[in-house]
């Protein structure tokens, strides 16, 4: 292995969680192999943002700016850097600018892309890129013949670090913009709700079909309030309209790791449970005490979410009035 490169994908003036993760276990390997772990960044950052960066181990954080994203200049920007810094490996976030940016990155590389990937092993001078295959029922080995080797990485599989002391040296770069480009962003028009960031949330409340009634919905919601987390969903209470499909978590929608999941009315179907898993401690309410949810559930109540939630938002409340 020679250098690593992230790529930080920026949200609100700040590196977004999954970028940092991504990050860490760049330089982690890096650190291990003797190498550099270099972050790409495509605006200017405030100091704080950019200790974060440092403290995920950046050895260099190369700026190339830029007002807008598009993902035929970002993969070009990508590219450039990556020659330049003799990178042979690059990690991009998982997200979807990252599913997209991924493939294209590595076309032009005239390589292969590995998606979701969730544990790196090494075998010797070989790298193993662990990803889950069908619904994660199953776990997939890939390695990549030749560099350089693309890889997303997927939510939560790696810990944030904000320890490793990168010197974090920042350098601009400047590369022309793609103009010949195939697809011009004119306007991004968000569907109402779209802008809910469950990657980054500590804490998500999740309803399932189950709690999606006009009787119990208010109440979990009434409890993602008192928590301050956004709401999430599973797909037949987005294809019900109950909630918009950018809430929605799992194989078809989004992958989370927050420290705190509950999960109300929700059975636990695999494709559901492939984007939460990796939750920090989930807690998980549902009337039938067979409920596959309850396997992985740190901590189940079996129950009526009509008699549950309510009782659960009076102690939080108290919990809190008390803090
Ligand atoms: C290709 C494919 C992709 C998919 N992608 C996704 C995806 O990304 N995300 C996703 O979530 N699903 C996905 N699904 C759907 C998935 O298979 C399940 O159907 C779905 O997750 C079930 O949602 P649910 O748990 O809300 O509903 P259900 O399975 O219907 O479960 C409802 C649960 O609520 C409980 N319940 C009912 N009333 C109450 C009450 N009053 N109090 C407490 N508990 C109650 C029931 O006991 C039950 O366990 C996908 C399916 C396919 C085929």
């Amino acid at each position: 292995m020679k250098n690593i490169l992230t790529y930080i994908e920026i949200k609100e003036g700040a590196p977004i969680k999954l970028s940092l993760e991504a990050l860490s276990k760049a330089s982690e390997i890096a650190v291990e192999k003797g190498n550099k772990s270099l972050a790409l960044i495509t605006e200017e950052l405030k100091d704080d943002e950019l200790n974060k960066i440092k403290g995920a181990g950046a050895s260099d954080i190369v700026l190339v700016k830029r007002d807008a994203y598009n993902m035929e200049d970002f993969s070009n920007i990508i590219v450039e850097v990556a020659k330049k810094y003799d990178c042979e490996d690059i990690f991009i976030p998982g997200t979807l600018d990252g599913k997209d940016l991924a493939p294209n990155v590595a076309a032009t590389l005239d390589t292969v892309s590995i998606t979701n990937v969730m544990e790196i092993k090494f075998e010797g001078e070989e790298v193993l890129y662990v990803s889950p295959s069908y619904g994660a029922t199953v776990l997939t080995e890939s390695k990549l013949n030749k560099a350089p080797r693309i890889i997303t990485v997927r939510a939560g599989s790696f810990d944030k670090r904000e320890d490793l002391s990168g010197a974090g040296n920042l350098v601009e770069e400047n590369i022309d913009e793609v103009r010949d480009i195939k697809s011009i962003i004119r306007d991004v028009v968000m569907a109402a709700g779209a802008e809910i960031n469950l990657e980054d949330a500590p804490i998500i409340v999740t309803c399932g079909r189950g709690a999606s009634s006009d009787e119990i919905f208010p109440l979990v919601k009434e409890l993602a309030d008192v928590f301050d987390a956004p709401i999430s969903g599973t797909r037949p209470v987005i294809d019900d309209g109950v909630l918009p499909k950018a809430s929605q978590i799992g194989q078809s929608g989004k992958i989370v790791s927050p420290a705190l999941y509950i999960g109300c009315g929700v059975s636990g179907a695999v494709q559901h449970i492939s984007g939460m898993e990796n939750s920090g401690f989930i807690l998980a309410i549902n009337k039938d005490e067979d409920a596959p949810i309850f396997k992985l559930a740190d901590v189940g109540i079996v129950g009526d979410c009509k008699v549950i939630l309510p009782l659960l938002i009076e102690e939080v409340k108290k919990i809190k009035e008390n803090a």
